[in-house]
């Protein structure tokens, strides 16, 4: 008998100490959730106001922004794309956001997207667009992004002329590179790995100094530490999908490698990967490139609004977009390989240059 109590009492005594450990275990994790964080619930719409703590975004009242946010209208908009609507949001003269209006409700989102987007609200990098926080709500949900002034590459290159800039060679090229350094960041150095799945030209932004910035990360996908693919509904842009993601929907970071193949055929060319031009002759940018590559005319390849530039760097820019468009996804260069070969054709040209 005093041998059961013992054991009873042994068990009790565990079962206390694991559901107190749980708690505090749980009220610490709160509590640095809560530091990172500054939450506002609106009782009015029923929404949720998550900003993610920056020096930036410290001095801002979050019942005042979220006054802000509701008053957007259309004379607002920057800009809109396939999954929703892009607004500029003033705070005050020298503090603004792009704010982006999902279409879809939060009755399709669970916690996952919440846990993707608190993920994603913790990279910071200089080639990357700074997510500072969201908002949920029953019927919809906003992405609150650091607002990049400059805009698209998209709209850069292939733009209403009052959004068009001359591009010069060495700015294509800083982009390039700029580029390639925010998915080769993405793809090596965040834990856990992140697909971005839809890199193209609208989802490059440029900030005040021209630098370019990765955004978008409406679909990529974090990658579970042991995984190498993960398979999902087929996602991303025509003109720009690898083809083993369009054939099996089978998404590796070669998906972004492919992508990005076809955004430095966009600086080369000045082309637009789903021009009309191409669609109606069946084809698309970069068949287009490799048939004018076989036919030996490659000088018919660079835009013709660039007048002067370094023949020899374009030339291996070029050769580097043709090994991300190879067909087979292991014959291209990881997005590391990529940053290393462009920043090596100006190392390359100082040492030859001195
Ligand atoms: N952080 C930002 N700062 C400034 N402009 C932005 C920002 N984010 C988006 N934009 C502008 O809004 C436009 C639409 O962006 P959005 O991400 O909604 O669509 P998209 O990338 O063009 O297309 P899709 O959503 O179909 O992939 C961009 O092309 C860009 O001009």
């Amino acid at each position: 008998m005093g041998k059961a109590i013992l054991v009873a009492l042994y068990i009790t005594i565990c079962c206390v100490a694991f559901v107190t450990s749980k708690i505090i275990i749980s009220v610490l994790l709160y509590r640095r959730w809560k530091r990172k964080h500054m939450v506002y619930e609106d009782g009015f719409s029923g929404g949720k106001l998550v900003m993610f703590k920056s020096p930036m975004m410290q001095s801002l009242k979050s019942d005042a922004f979220l006054k802000k946010t509701m008053n957007l209208s259309n004379k607002d908009i920057i800009g809109s794309g396939g999954c929703g609507t892009v607004f500029r949001l003033n705070i005050d003269h020298s503090t603004a956001f792009a704010v982006k209006r999902l279409n879809r409700g939060s009755a399709d989102r669970d916690r996952g997207f919440e846990r993707e987007l608190e993920a994603m609200g913790d990279i910071k990098h200089r080639n990357i667009v700074t997510l500072h926080g969201y908002y949920t709500a029953p019927h919809y949900n906003l992405l609150i992004y650091e607002l990049m002034p400059n805009g698209s590459l998209d709209a850069l290159i292939h733009g209403r002329s009052r959004d068009k800039m001359h591009l010069d060679w060495p700015s294509r090229y800083r982009i390039a590179v700029g580029a390639a350094r925010g998915i080769s960041y993405l793809h090596h150095d965040c834990i856990p790995h992140i697909i971005h799945r839809d890199i193209k030209s609208s989802n490059i932004l440029l900030d005040q100094n021209m630098e370019a910035r990765v955004s978008d990360f409406g679909l990529a996908t974090l990658m579970e530490p042991d995984k190498t693919h993960v398979s999902t509904i087929i996602a991303g842009t025509f003109g720009y999908l690898a083809p083993e993601y369009f054939d099996t929907g089978r998404a590796t970071a070669k998906v972004d490698v492919y992508s990005f193949g076809v955004v430095l055929l966009e600086l080369l060319t000045g082309k637009k990967p789903s021009d009309e031009a191409f669609l109606e002759e069946g084809t698309k940018l970069v068949t287009w490139v490799k048939a004018v590559v076989q036919e030996k005319r490659e000088e018919h390849v660079v835009d013709s609004s660039l007048e002067c530039f370094p023949v020899n760097e374009v030339n291996l820019v070029f050769s580097i977009a043709m090994m991300c468009l190879e067909p087979e996804p292991s014959k291209r260069p990881t997005m590391a390989e990529v940053l290393k070969m462009l920043e090596q054709i100006k190392s390359d040209k100082h040492v030859s240059d001195s």
